[in-house]
């Protein structure tokens, strides 16, 4: 199970990362797989439910890497289908993840935090509905779908290319442009993305090692890092309290909603907070901010709809000093469009206030428009920055590309849902990663190659393919990776690894420190050459004895190192060129494995496994094995 995840994961890793970096990084995991693993203990019925029911990790991947979980799992899922729900007047598809399951018994029987926490996760993500008298568990996956894949398109369109030239970036770029065309973004935003990407693909500096396609996904999502402000932006609070924060924005795109969701965000970082209901012309606002300041534990001043929003806002900002509070969060009316009277009486709350932040709530579903509202209302009465709420419903991703670009102003805070919890910081990083539908994958790359020498990665892909790998390279190998961060770090980078929990990692760290100790125990004849020690119980006593194991440990790790030796380079080849199709083949292969007949998967890897070590091993262990005599 674990070397299988590790396959996989390492498998869908490659997809985005020099294939050479990547041998080593593939390998190292499945040494990890491998390694002695001292007592393993047996999960429990419990732990078993939750790694197998409902496709759990098919669950989180959907929630992660959205429109591509959802791509590349959609066959092994168990139910994936699409309902179409109608916003306003636009009506989209959102793509849900569906199984089986009680997510409720799975969250109270689970026992790591790990799985409490991604499960609290999909729960956040999740609705349960009834159907055919079952109960279901519906995970939302935030979806930029069309973007995603129109995207995916340019890069395929130069698989097989030795370099990125003026001449085959042409259709790649075309196929860029519409996919952002067709997400909403501004036309002038596009033309210099697209120019921008031109430039540099043609340009130099460009990584070595690295395919053409992968290339150009970098440049596309440092590009769409900077469309969306590079940096995430925070909130700034006042020297002295209160830090006053006014909302404004047209009718419906969640401001009063917005307001409770801020006072419950801020909240959560200690900070004391105070409503202000200043919408004054849908009476039934002021109610539904008292109703939502009681939910999330927040006072909220009221005064009726017969006061001028000014007024109320000064009332409630003295009301607010006297209580002494961190932050007062003040909502205003909205009006279907933008007008005269809105603008001078928002000018006029903005005077009374002396706000710190002026944020503007939009709707992501606007796309573009949402970019020209926030341009206008910065010139009107000065904004600090923008809200960009109902992001879950929104498939396109336009909004979130053009209101930086457009506006000047940054995107500071993101709603993704109704409840008081679903609102978070604008990380533009994240946002490209969720777009291009690659977890934090480039983070990865740029590690390797800040620690990897290309030459040795390429020696050591060598050595794994023709089976030669030896207890060098390993220590090579787990080194090189090591100085990457820790093992937890660097599998948290690589997509799929989710469903490895800290405990597991944990175990292969302990694991990997007791093989190191035992491969410095060896002489450098025997590091080289495995099948010394594999024929003589006097070096493997030896060895033992030096490193503190015991001869079994010793004999175990030198078997390991051949079964390695197979096994690497049959996963290796299967990897070979590293695209998305390989997942699927790897994943078929191992499906079928698991399918066959009881005892005939084993018995082929281990026929396998002799057959190679028959073609490796210059001097072989004795046919008695490793307790054969010296
Ligand atoms: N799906 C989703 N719905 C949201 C989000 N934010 C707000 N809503 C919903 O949008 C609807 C309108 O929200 P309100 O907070 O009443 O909007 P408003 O801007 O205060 O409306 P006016 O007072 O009429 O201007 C409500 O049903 C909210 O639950 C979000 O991030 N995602």
């Amino acid at each position: 199970m674990a070397e299988r995840s590790y396959a996989i994961a390492a498998s869908s890793a490659a997809s985005n990362v020099p294939s050479q970096c990547l041998s080593l990084v593939r390998g190292f995991l499945i040494s990890a797989a491998y390694l002695p693993r001292g007592r393993r203990r047996t999960p429990s019925c419990k732990e078993k439910n939750i790694q197998t029911e409902a496709g759990c990790g098919v669950a989180m991947e959907a929630v992660q890497f959205s429109t591509v979980a959802s791509r590349h799992y959609s066959a092994t899922s168990k139910t994936f289908y699409n309902s179409r729900i109608s916003a306003g007047k636009s009506a989209k598809f959102v793509s849900s993840w569906a199984a089986s399951s009680d997510p409720a018994r799975l969250s109270s029987t689970s026992r790591n935090l790990f799985t409490r926490e991604t499960w609290g996760l999909i729960n956040s993500k999740s609705v349960t509905i009834r159907r055919n008298g079952r109960r279901r568990l519906i995970v939302r996956a935030e979806m930029f779908g069309q973007l995603t894949s129109g995207l995916e398109a340019a890069w395929n369109k130069l698989k097989g290319e030795e370099t990125l030239t003026k001449e085959n970036i042409v259709e790649p770029m075309r196929d860029i442009r519409r996919a952002l065309l067709e997400a909403d973004v501004s036309l002038p935003v596009v033309r210099r993305f697209v120019q921008a990407v031109s430039e540099q693909a043609v340009g130099v500096g460009l990584i070595r090692g690295v395919r053409p396609d992968q290339q150009l996904v970098k440049i596309v999502r440092d590009e769409l890092v900077k469309l969306m402000g590079g940096e995430v932006s925070e909130l700034v609070f006042a020297k002295s309290r209160p830090t006053v924060i006014l909302l404004a924005g047209l009718q419906g795109v969640g401001k009063t909603t917005v307001s409770a969701k801020l006072a419950n965000y801020l909240k959560k970082q200690g900070k004391s907070c105070m409503l202000v209901a200043g919408d004054v012309y849908r009476p039934a606002a002021i109610d539904q901010l008292v109703i939502l300041g009681e939910q999330v534990g927040v006072p909220v001043y009221t005064a009726g709809t017969e006061v001028k929003p000014s007024q109320i806002a000064k009332q409630g900002l003295e009301e607010a000093k006297k209580k002494n509070v961190d932050v007062v969060i003040v909502d205003t009316a909205g009006r279907l469009q933008i007008d005269k009277a809105m603008m001078d009486e928002l000018k006029d709350v903005k005077r009374v206030l002396n706000p710190t932040e002026v944020l503007l709530v939009v709707d992501a579903m606007t796309g573009q428009e949402a970019a020209a509202l926030v341009t206008t209302f910065n010139i009107e009465i000065g904004i600090t920055g923008a809200i960009l709420t109902k992001l879950d419903g929104d498939s396109r991703g336009g909004a979130a590309l053009s209101v930086k670009e457009v506006s000047g102003k940054p995107i500071k805070l993101v709603g993704r849902g109704e409840r008081m919890e679903d609102l978070e910081p604008f990380y533009p990083d994240r946002m490209a990663g969720r777009i291009l539908g690659m977890g934090d994958v480039l983070s990865f790359v740029e590690k390797a190659q800040e620690v990897m020498q290309q030459e040795d990665a390429e020696e050591m892909q060598k050595k794994i393919m023709s089976a030669n790998f030896d207890f060098n390279d390993f220590l090579k190998q787990t080194r090189t990776v090591a100085r990457m961060g820790s093992m937890s770090r660097v599998i948290g980078m690589i997509p799929g690894m989710g469903k490895i929990t800290p405990a597991q990692v944990r175990e292969a760290e302990k694991s990997l420190k007791i093989m190191e100790a035992m491969i410095e125990a060896m002489t450098p004849e025997e590091r080289e050459k495995p099948e010394l020690l594999a024929e003589s119980p006097v070096r493997r006593k030896r060895v033992a004895q030096d490193s503190g194991k015991t001869e079994q440990q010793v004999s175990q790790l030198v078997a390991q190192l051949f079964q390695m030796r197979v096994r690497m380079k049959n996963l290796m080849g299967v990897m070979e060129g590293g695209s998305l199709p390989a997942l699927s083949n790897l994943e078929d292969a191992l499906k079928s494995e698991q399918k066959a007949p009881p005892g005939t998967a084993r018995r082929k890897r281990r026929s396998e496994s002799r057959r190679q070590f028959v073609d490796s091993a210059s001097t072989r262990p004795s046919p008695r094995g490793f307790g054969g005599g010296n």
